[in-house]
């Protein structure tokens, strides 16, 4: 049985849906990370899971029972947001055992779950500070460490790691990892990040408008996009689109072309019924750049970032359109300067023309 079941649940603010019908099974001990472009409605779904906010309609399970009008603290669930929400008066220990306060536990059972809690997250040597007296990632770690105390049947994360720095979201991101793996917790949390998204989640969840667009691994999702947005939004730099010419179309596969791109057969996967427009998706990862006249894309170079460990070439295809490719190995091109590329037809992906395709970033 899963732990957690959405059926067909819906919010509407007034006239205003915001979440349109999503359904979605979580089974015990997965991670799975909420993605999509901002007012997209992640935050309002974890919040409806969390009985923060109602249900509109629809039906929200936990653990075989229906939840919707069961308040937060009858859930067994568990929320750790962006702001650290600890309190500012009281030690670590303090902060760490509020909610077992507020519960009436015993002075023995407030020890032994705090020691275990500052144990999973070293923090032991933290236990007698005040907040002001920790760092970013460390106020973080009380914040988590007060979810543990209560031993959710599920953690929530709402972008735990969205304020603080680079170096310091890394650290939290592998110690999450390190967290779900330890604790054997299903965890559901909700990012911006892609590198978060990919690394820490079993499951992705794809969400545009209200509406789940794929669910999957984060490596099904990589290689086997379902639509056009879920191709845009997931890799960076992202996806390329050409528009292409469909002329000859099968059961499996279709023949395209365009001004820049000489004809090749790619896999149509049902996407395109029959000779007509299409878009062809490209990562920049997937192409290698060749002798000008021996390749199937034609384009001239506008400029090109070397990183030291990889070359990013942006540049001007014959159709008129952009294209960005990346070769992991250092290149040296001129502004200008012809280039053909060749990549294998089985890692482009082909989709009906006139899906909104997502916001580049
Ligand atoms: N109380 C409210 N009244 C009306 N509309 C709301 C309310 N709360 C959220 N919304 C709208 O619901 C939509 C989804 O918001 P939500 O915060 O869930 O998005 P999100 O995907 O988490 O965005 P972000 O990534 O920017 O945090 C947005 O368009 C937002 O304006």
């Amino acid at each position: 049985m899963a732990t957690l079941k959405l059926s067909n649940v819906k919010k509407s603010y007034g006239a205003v849906d915001v979440i349109k019908g999503v359904d979605l099974e979580i089974e015990h001990g997965e991670f799975v990370v909420f993605v999509g472009p901002s007012g997209c409605g992640k935050s309002t779904l974890l919040r409806m899971i969390s009985g923060l906010e109602d249900i509109t309609s629809g039906t929200l399970e936990i653990g075989g029972e229906v939840v919707n009008d069961k308040p937060p603290k009858e859930r067994g669930i568990a929320m750790v947001f962006q702001s650290y929400a600890i309190f500012p008066h009281m030690t670590v220990r303090e902060n760490v055992q509020f909610g077992l306060t507020i519960a009436g536990a015993s002075k023995q059972e407030k020890e032994e779950k705090v020691a275990e809690a500052a144990r999973v997250l070293q923090m032991e040597h933290l236990l007698d500070r005040r907040p002001s007296q920790l760092s970013g990632g460390q106020r973080q770690r009380v914040a988590i460490g007060r979810a543990i105390v209560r031993k959710p049947k599920v953690f929530l994360f709402d972008e735990p790691l969205s304020n603080l720095d680079a170096a310091l979201r890394m650290d939290m991101r592998m110690e999450i990892g390190r967290l779900h793996d330890t604790l054997d917790a299903t965890m559901i949390y909700v990012t911006h990040d892609q590198v978060e998204a990919m690394t820490l989640a079993d499951k992705i969840v794809v969400l545009k408008d209200g509406l789940v667009m794929q669910v999957g691994t984060p490596m099904e999702l990589f290689h086997e996009p379902a639509n056009l947005f879920v191709a845009g939004f997931l890799g960076a730099p992202s996806m390329n689109f050409l528009d292409v010419d469909v002329t000859e179309r099968d059961g499996t596969f279709a023949k395209v072309a365009n001004a820049a791109l000489d004809p090749i057969t790619v896999a149509h996967k049902g996407r395109i019924d029959g000779p007509g427009k299409g878009v062809l998706g490209i990562r920049p990862q997937h192409v290698s750049a060749v002798e000008p006249g021996s390749g199937m894309l034609h384009g001239k170079v506008n400029m090109t970032e070397r990183l030291g460990t990889e070359t990013v070439a942006n540049m001007t295809l014959q159709d008129g359109s952009t294209f960005i490719a990346t070769f992991d190995e250092d290149k040296i091109f001129q502004q200008g300067e012809s280039i053909d590329l060749v990549f294998s037809p089985e890692q482009a992906h082909l989709f009906a023309p006139g899906e909104m395709k997502s916001a580049a970033h």
